[in-house]
């Protein structure tokens, strides 16, 4: 299958809900918290607002997993964070209503299915606040595999010296980027394990997402001498994927061992690695399943390669 018009529409609204992220953070939002005391903004809802619209326009029967849904935002005391999510919206969407946009984010409620797609609206929301890195990040998986990923990072800096990246993957014709405010795209390619000045390794910025000390321990194991990079988001997989780091490690933390990832955290960038030649597992070798849920329950960390140095990265984890 060539997936083009999937392609087609993932791409054209990921490049609509990053304007509006953008035209959010131009404003310093404010964060909500949502019932896990994660940071929720005024852009999550409207990004995923867009996504999905875009996305159940299209394919009218296809199952959409959204990090974020509406429930909060129906109640009557939210009623101002729902009309200032709509102006947002309607900057793109002209004449959208509140209700409309709740139902939009709704959209995204489904569950995992032979065939669905899965998008974070912003992935990286304490970058997003910290005025850093995040993504917008949308795949359609089917049989419990990634086919089409497309990764909006507007903050990340693009080959050519532009603000603003966008990596495109579909299974089996390869990855590439292209800057977000349009141009020509260029295939992307892992880095070798040669190329000295990119034997390097990125891992998150906030270090409750992560094990530091023992990513550091893994990466100098396998001659990674520098120290790390450290990004927030799957930005992290669109610097593999360009051949930036040769790896990418996301180890459990020893602060909540019992953490399973989303599978909207990773479908897209793990597709975005894999097409620019690259290997993603768990920590144990395994790859990630897109098939069990909305957690990956039988997966455990993420490992994210050039792939030749893949083997003895899952190696030395074995042992250590
Ligand atoms: N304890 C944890 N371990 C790993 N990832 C986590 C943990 N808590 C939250 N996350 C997720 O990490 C992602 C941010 O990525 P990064 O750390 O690479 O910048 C977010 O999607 C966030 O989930 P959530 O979407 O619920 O906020
Ligand atoms: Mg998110
Ligand atoms: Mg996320
Ligand atoms: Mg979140």
């Amino acid at each position: 299958m060539s997936y083009s018009t999937e392609t087609q529409v993932a791409i054209a609204a990921a490049i609509q809900a990053a304007q509006l992220c953008q035209a959010v953070r131009r404003a310093i939002p404010e964060a909500m918290e949502k019932t896990d005391k994660s940071p929720v903004t005024v852009a999550d809802y409207g990004s995923q607002a867009i996504i999905c619209r875009a996305i159940a326009q299209s394919f009218p029967s296809d199952a959409i997993v959204g990090e974020e849904d509406a429930a909060e935002l129906r109640r009557p005391e939210m009623a101002d964070t729902l009309q200032k999510i709509t102006s947002y919206v309607g900057a793109l969407i002209p004449d959208a209503t509140p209700e409309q946009v709740a139902g939009w984010i709704d959209r995204g409620n489904g569950t995992v299915a032979p065939r669905y797609w899965t998008l974070d609206p912003i992935d990286g929301t304490k970058g997003f606040l910290r005025q850093d890195q995040y993504a917008v990040a949308i795949a359609l998986v089917e049989q419990g595999e990634v086919k089409v990923g497309v990764l909006a990072c507007p903050a990340l800096p693009g080959p050519g010296g532009e603000t603003g990246v966008l990596y495109v993957a579909v299974r089996g014709q390869g990855a590439t980027q292209v800057p977000l405010k349009g141009g020509n795209p260029t295939p992307l390619k892992v880095v070798s394990s040669e190329d000295v000045a990119h034997f390097r390794f990125v891992e998150s910025v906030e270090s409750s997402h992560g094990d530091r000390s023992r990513q550091e321990a893994v990466a100098q194991a396998v001659g990674i001498t520098t120290e790390s990079m450290r990004i927030d988001s799957q930005a992290k997989y669109g610097i593999v994927a360009s051949g930036q780091a040769v790896l990418y490690l996301r180890l459990p933390s020893p602060k909540s061992p019992d953490y399973r990832e989303n599978i909207w955290d990773h479908a897209a960038g793990a597709i975005v690695v894999e097409e620019a030649g690259g290997k993603v597992t768990d920590m144990y070798g395994k790859p990630l399943d897109f098939g069990t849920g909305t957690k990956m329950v039988d997966n455990r960390g993420v490992v994210v390669s050039n792939g030749a140095i893949h083997d003895q990265v899952i190696g030395v984890l074995a042992q250590s």
